[in-house]
This record gives structure tokens, sequence and C-alpha cells, in this order.
């Protein structure tokens, strides 16, 4: 499978091609809205999420509620475009052009390295695209990654684990169906309820001060098969890959798997994930402190992947910049912006993750229709039962 996205912030629209995705695959296009309305949500995000009300239309590759096996073309409208026709126009010479020119450069976004790689003296011509308003067009494709994993019975969830100084773990023994249920209760996406205010009087604090916040957002993968992703060569490697769509993701900085960095802290015998067998099971681990991978492989445990998003760039306190025309210092540049959007980039990051499930898992078992996947599937899973 593979996707390519297009579209700028206050463009028309947001445009998702996705192709490989097996035929006769029961295709619901409520499940993707469902996605691209938690992203949306979150405490800490700005006003534009108020103009928007992010929903996909089908253009092509479905056909009476199941795909064809054609590439699948998206399109997600953006409201927001009414107000930007003119600032946005394709044409020559439209009218008002350059009214709005972005000359001040914000620290921690696009806008210096872009405009000088692609010499654009109009910054406007980098920030459309850095917008993390792609990330809607991601988790598009990711809902549909997810419909071939549901069939696979793989399932995917995720919640916040820290904004700012405030962290809050995941308890252990809750099912996934209890992690999805209270993060989806929570307006920061945290399982913590005392974790949960605090993290929202922090995000008042910055909105306040002017100031944004980053914090971690962990996915849980459930289902997996043994064996996904490869050893033999390093751009096969499922966790390489996971990683890449994860750091991927605007302002994510770093990505870690299981203990992840505590690992560097611990011997040997307090890391590695011993290996039992029962009849029942077949091969399991006793821990899963290595979050579901060894070798880039899948170990059959949940995946268990974290992601540090830094704090947003734009802000309304001054930080330090150099206008590009008068090369004169300025101290503030005020665009509408989120103070924190962790919670919403904890949804992209669950999409993304089970984007890159699904390639690997139509790898491993390449398949023109639904049935033939899920047969090949069930297939291997009885073998590596039986090994
Ligand atoms: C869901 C989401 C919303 C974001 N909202 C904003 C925003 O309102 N303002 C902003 O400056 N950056 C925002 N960002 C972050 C920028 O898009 C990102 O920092 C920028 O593209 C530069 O890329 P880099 O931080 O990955 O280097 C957001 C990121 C995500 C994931
Ligand atoms: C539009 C989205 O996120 C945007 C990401 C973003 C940025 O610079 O990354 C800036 C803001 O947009 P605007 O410039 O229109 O205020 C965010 O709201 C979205 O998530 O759908």
């Amino acid at each position: 499978m593979r996707y390519l996205t297009a579209g700028e912030s206050h463009g028309p629209q947001l445009t998702i091609i996705v192709e490989g995705v097996p035929s006769q695959l029961p295709f619901s296009k409520d499940k993707i809205d469902e996605q691209l309305a938690r992203r949306q949500k979150g405490y800490g995000r700005g006003r534009r999420m108020q103009i928007e009300k992010d929903r996909v239309q089908v253009l092509s590759g479905v056909r009476f509620g199941k795909t064809t096996g054609a590439p699948i073309a998206l399109v997600i409208e953006n409201k927001d475009w009414t107000h930007w026709k003119k600032i946005m126009s394709p044409d020559p010479h439209p009218e008002d052009a350059g009214k709005r020119r972005i000359s001040r450069p914000r620290p921690g976004h696009a806008d210096l390295n872009g405009a000088i790689k692609y010499n654009h003296r109009d910054m406007r011509d980098v920030l459309e695209r850095s917008s993390a308003r792609e990330t809607a067009a991601r988790v598009a494709a990711g809902a549909v990654a997810r419909q071939v994993l549901e069939l696979c019975d793989i399932h995917v969830t995720g919640h916040v684990t820290r904004i700012g100084e405030v962290a809050a773990e995941r308890p252990t023994g809750l099912s996934l169906a209890e992690i999805r249920q209270r993060s989806e209760d929570s307006p920061v996406r945290c399982l913590d309820p005392v974790a949960e205010q605090k993290m929202m009087s922090l995000i008042d604090q910055a909105k306040k001060d002017g100031d944004s916040l980053g914090g971690i957002v962990e996915v849980i993968v459930e289902g997996v098969p043994i064996g996904l992703g490869s050893h033999v060569q390093w751009d096969r490697k499922l966790d390489a890959r996971i990683a890449l769509a994860v750091v991927s993701i605007n302002a994510f900085k770093g990505v870690e798997f299981g203990i992840g960095f505590e690992a560097a802290e611990r011997s040997g015998s307090e890391v590695h994930d011993e290996i039992m067998w029962s009849g029942e099971r077949g091969f399991y681990r006793a821990t899963n402190r290595l979050g579901g991978f060894e070798g880039g492989m899948t170990t059959g445990e949940p995946i268990v992947v974290r992601g540090v998003m830094k704090p947003i760039p734009t802000l309304y306190k001054p930080l330090k910049s150099v206008d590009i025309d008068t090369k004169e210092p300025f101290e503030a540049s005020i665009e509408r912006s989120d103070s924190c959007a962790v919670p919403a980039a904890s949804v992209v990051a669950e999409n993304v993750v089970a984007w890159e499930i699904a390639r690997a898992l139509l790898e491993k078992f390449p398949a023109d229709t639904a049935d033939e996947l899920s047969e090949y599937v069930a297939q291997y899973r009885e073998k590596a039962l039986r090994f």
C-alpha cells in the first residue's frame, strides 16, 4: 500500500490517493469521518478547529460499500478557504496578491528554512504546506488502513502520557477497549483524571502567558501476528518504519518502543522479554518491555510506541527573530494558533502507526481481495501457534 497527500492549509481541500487496498473490503466512510472528528478535538486547540468540520468525500475506488481494488481518492474540504480565496489563488495576478505577505519567520516552524530553500519572499508559500492541517489527510489514509486491520482483528488505540510537566502513566491491567474509552472521555485524552485536571490548568496557563506546550503520546496495537517487518534489510524493519511515520508528524521530535530510553539504564536481564510457551498461546513473552519488536519484526506482543511532541512554535509571547526584508529584529509574530495540540496529535499518531502496520501486513500476505488476506492471516496464525 502507498499513499500521497496534497493540499495547503488554506487552499480549497486536502487530497489523498491511497493505493493497494485489497478489493471486496467492506468500506465505511463514517469510520474515516470518526477519526477525522477525533483529531479535531482536544483541549488547547485554537479557533481554526471551530471553523472546520472535517468530513471525507470518497471519489474513487469504492462502490456499493466495498473497495474495488482501484486507487481510493479522498477529499477533505477546508471550510476556511472561503476566507482565503484571493490570498490562495493559483492565478498569475490575483487581486490583493501580496497584501498579507509574510516576511517574519517563526522560530520552530518551517518558515525560514523553506523560504531560503525554495526561494520564497512570501513565507506563506512555505507555511501553507508545512501546516499540520496536512495531518487530517494522513488520518484519513490511516482510517482506511484501520479497516484493513479490523478485518484481521488488529486494533489500535492511543492516549496522552504527558503534557508539559504533568505526566500520566497508563495504569496496568487496562484492556484496549478500556484505554480507548477512557482516553475518548478525556478532553486531553489522558487516562488519569487527576493528571487530566492538572494538564488542563497547565494549558490554560500557557494560553494566558501567550505560550505553548508539548507532550508525549502513546499508541498501542493489539492482535499483531508474529513476524511483520523483517530483519534482512534496514528499510524493511517495521519498528524503524513506524519511527519514521511518528517522527514525520509535525512537531514530533522523538520516538521510543516499550521501556524505550529507560533501556539504557537497565541491565540486560531487566530489559529482554523471556520466552514462554503454552499449547493454547504458542510462543509468548513473560513481559513486553521491548514494546512488541525484536529484529525489526513483531513479537506478537502488543506494539507500544511513544512519540514526543515539542511545544507549538507559533507564540503570542515574543521570541527573537529577524525580518527577511528589512533584516531588522522583531519580537512578536501574532498568528492564530493552537496552544497545545498533543491530544489531537495522539490521534494522528494512532493513524500513522495503523498505516505502517497495514502496509507491513500486506507485504507479508500479498492479497488482491479481502477474503484472501483474512484467509492467509488465519492460516499463518494457526501455523505460528503450532510452530
Ligand atoms: C495536530 C497539530 C496541530 C498543530 N498546530 C499548530 C499551530 O496551530 N501552530 C503552529 O505553529 N504549529 C502547529 N503545529 C506544529 C507545526 O505544524 C510544526 O511545528 C511545523 O510544521 C514545523 O515542523 P517540525 O516542528 O516538525 O520541525 C501542530 C502540529 C500538530 C501535530
Ligand atoms: C488547521 C489545522 O491545524 C493548524 C496547524 C497549524 C500549523 O501551523 O501547523 C496552524 C493552525 O492553522 P491556522 O493557521 O489556520 O490557524 C492550526 O489550526 C488542523 O489541524 O486541521
